[in-house]
């Protein structure tokens, strides 16, 4: 078996699966210091909405915001702290900014596959699991869905725990 982060944790599900507050709580039973890690960038009126939602839920419950939609590994790298707890939601939004912006997929997770296993921080890494539907229709579709399957690949392999989350319930995957 390849290096692996014992602290690194994936919870992967649906929308509105409730994978999200369930990473949440697993972090704040950490009692580790919480930084939370937004993918996510507003580009309209809803998602704003949605930010301002998920930013009044965390408020007053000790968690540090970093927002970073392309350069995730190298915010992991300078936020990376023994006593830390770092949750970041979500890799399948980074994927999206990743391809937006024409990068080079293959050596941005190679550079986080790299950095799992060196990480001091506990890490919980939230994503959507959108490879469960009919292939669509669409290319670039076609290739999100399957550059985020193998990011959740190389991140499971690398995490010493997986969870899949619906309808509110965690289902254990490794660990
Ligand atoms: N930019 C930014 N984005 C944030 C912040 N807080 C949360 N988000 C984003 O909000 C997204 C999650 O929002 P939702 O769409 O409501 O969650 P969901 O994934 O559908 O639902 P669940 O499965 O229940 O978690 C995450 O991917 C984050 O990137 C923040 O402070 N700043």
């Amino acid at each position: 078996m390849t290096g692996s982060n014992i602290g690194s944790t994936l919870v992967l599900g649906g929308a509105r699966s409730g994978k999200s507050g369930f990473a949440e709580r697993l972090a704040e039973g950490s009692l580790l210091s919480m930084h939370y890690v937004a993918t996510g960038r507003a580009f309209d009126e809803e998602m704003r909405d949605r930010i301002a939602h998920h930013q009044a839920a965390r408020q007053g419950k000790g968690w540090t915001t970093h927002e970073e939609p392309l350069d995730l590994v190298g915010l992991l790298e300078r936020i990376d702290a023994e006593e830390r707890v770092i949750l970041v939601d979500c890799l399948t939004l980074w994927v999206t900014n990743l391809m937006m912006e024409g990068l080079d997929m293959a050596a941005e997770f190679a550079a986080l596959a790299a950095f799992l296993p060196a990480a001091r921080a506990r890490l919980v890494f939230v994503s959507n699991e959108v490879g469960l539907g009919i292939v669509p229709e669409n290319r670039m579709a076609r290739e999100f869905r399957d550059h985020a399957g193998r990011l959740h690949q190389i991140v499971a392999e690398k995490s010493a725990e997986v969870y899949f989350v619906a309808a509110g319930l965690p289902l254990k995957m490794k660990g």
